[in-house]
């Protein structure tokens, strides 16, 4: 036996192709996903380099930032040039390229998992930084740089840091109104945006083994919003079961050994964390964000804080800068905020389990008549499912609109970005300052306070209903 290791060491271990006593290691990369958004100038690079992609079958591309979501008719100048520009470097490569108007199109980070693409154990990286989402199987996924994109479609490898493994262990009974967007929300506003810094999180503990894989894909994706490189959960029965069948998962024999060995990716006992920080779930409530960050987030039934409660002033002069940018009064009550826009959708929380929430809530009820609602399912394989299930119907009964699949209002740099200075009720990823739109003012929240939102109107969990 040797030392007692954590899952990221024995990831890594794994994959180290060269190792220098003082630099970074050299790490053979399994999984390299690309988007139509952070690609182009990689295979720019490559081709002035006169390089050719070194393993193309490892390699898959998709359509998803700038895809419009009304239909099929790409508007954008800049836009319809990254996406023409994918198709051609993929037919050159011989990449496989899942593009707008494809069945199998989707955001990447709901793709992949669905076609059983990402397993245990693997190294994934994509130039996006959240990439973080494929830890949910016991992966270690890495957003990197255009270079480095550059770097993996030429060598299949990439140089890195071994990062330090940071444990956030959830304890105590998950309360029946509380999703892994609250538990994650709740975790960065603990720790802070940047509380994570240089680590990968691994989240263990009781209520994140309850959580189904799109749970645990959710809490993953915002592990970047902690500011830590990556994060990831061993694998488990939920883990083997969900991957069972999938076309890319293996079958037969290697489904067997493979299984045999997810089942060695865990964190041995005596394993030590450069850090640890641990919430207890039973006294949580759904969590919404007031500010420009994901950390600056509270309980649903709190106020806005008053900057002045900031002790420390770099925090204080954010809160102020945030209050003002989001039109907020220090106390206001979160639940008195009116809404403008729904935003269901994203590869936060843009999942069938998503949309199944999100009608469960707004079955038999309807979207407040001076707000708008935007259902986005994260992939065209979802939105297919989402329709088998009659959820569509759901929504567009309850005055919702019904999309296609891609990346939407969660970044504004498509056609679903938001006009004017909006106040969103957005189940996507990030807050920052224009990010929805160039004056959008984002609350982060889950899909069932995001339906619950566009009933009443106003920030509101379902229970308010
Ligand atoms: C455009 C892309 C590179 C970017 C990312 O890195 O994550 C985007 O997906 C985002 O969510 O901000
Ligand atoms: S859905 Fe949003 S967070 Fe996810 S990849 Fe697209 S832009 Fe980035």
């Amino acid at each position: 036996m040797g030392e007692p290791r954590t899952l990221v060491d024995k990831i890594w271990d794994e994959h180290v192709v060269h190792h220098e006593d003082d630099g970074p290691d050299l790490m053979f990369v399994d999984l390299h996903l690309i988007h139509e958004a952070s690609s182009p100038q990689a295979f720019h690079g490559l081709k002035l380099a006169g390089r050719k992609v070194r393993r193309p079958e490892l390699t898959l591309a998709m359509d998803d930032h700038n895809v419009p979501t009304d239909g099929l008719v790409l508007r954008d100048r800049l836009g319809r040039a990254q996406i023409e520009q994918l198709r051609a470097n993929c037919a050159e490569h011989g990449i496989e390229h899942f593009a707008l108007g494809e069945r199998r199109q989707g955001i990447v980070h709901v793709v992949a998992p669905e076609l059983g693409l990402v397993q245990p154990g693997m190294t994934v990286v994509c130039g996006d930084s959240h990439t973080s989402t494929h830890g949910a199987f016991g992966a270690l996924a890495f957003g990197v740089g255009t270079s480095d994109v550059e770097h993996v479609l030429a060598t299949q490898s990439l140089a890195l840091e071994r990062p330090r493994s940071f444990l956030a262990r959830f304890t105590g009974r998950t309360p029946a109104d509380v999703t892994a967007k609250d538990m994650i929300l709740a975790l960065i506003a603990k720790i802070g945006a940047n509380g994570a810094h240089g680590h990968v999180l691994e989240y263990q503990g009781g209520p994140v083994e309850e959580l189904t894989m799109e749970g645990r894909m959710t809490m993953c994706n915002m592990s970047i919003e902690a500011g830590a490189r990556a994060g990831l959960i061993a694998p488990d029965d939920t883990t083997m079961e969900y991957l069972r069948g999938r076309p890319g998962a293996p079958s037969g024999l290697v489904w067997d050994a493979a299984v045999e060995w997810w089942r060695t990716l865990r964190t041995d006992e005596s394993a030590t964390f450069a850090r640890t920080v641990e919430i207890d779930v039973s006294e949580l409530t759904p969590f919404v964000t007031w500010g420009t960050n994901p950390g600056q987030a509270v309980p649903l039934g709190d106020v806005v804080p008053d900057p002045e409660v900031f002790a420390d002033p770099v925090e204080r002069a954010a809160a102020k800068r945030a209050l003002d940018y989001m039109a907020l009064e220090p106390n206001a009550r979160m639940r008195d905020l009116k809404i403008d826009t729904v935003f269901l959708g994203s590869c936060t929380n843009g999942r069938i389990e998503d949309l199944r929430a999100a009608a469960g809530v707004l079955r038999g009820r309807q979207v407040s008549s001076d707000l708008r609602m935007l259902v986005v399912p994260g992939s065209m394989e979802v939105r297919r499912q989402a329709e088998e299930e009659g959820l569509h119907e759901v929504f567009i009964t309850a005055g919702a609109e019904w999309r296609l699949s891609g990346c939407s209002m969660c970044m504004g740099i498509n056609a679903d970005r938001i006009q004017g200075a909006d106040r969103v009720a957005s189940t996507s990823n990030r807050n920052y300052e224009g990010r929805q739109g160039t004056r959008a003012r984002t609350h982060l929240v889950s899909p069932a306070v995001a339906a619950a939102t566009a009933v009443v109107g106003r920030l509101a969990a379902p229970a308010d209903l």
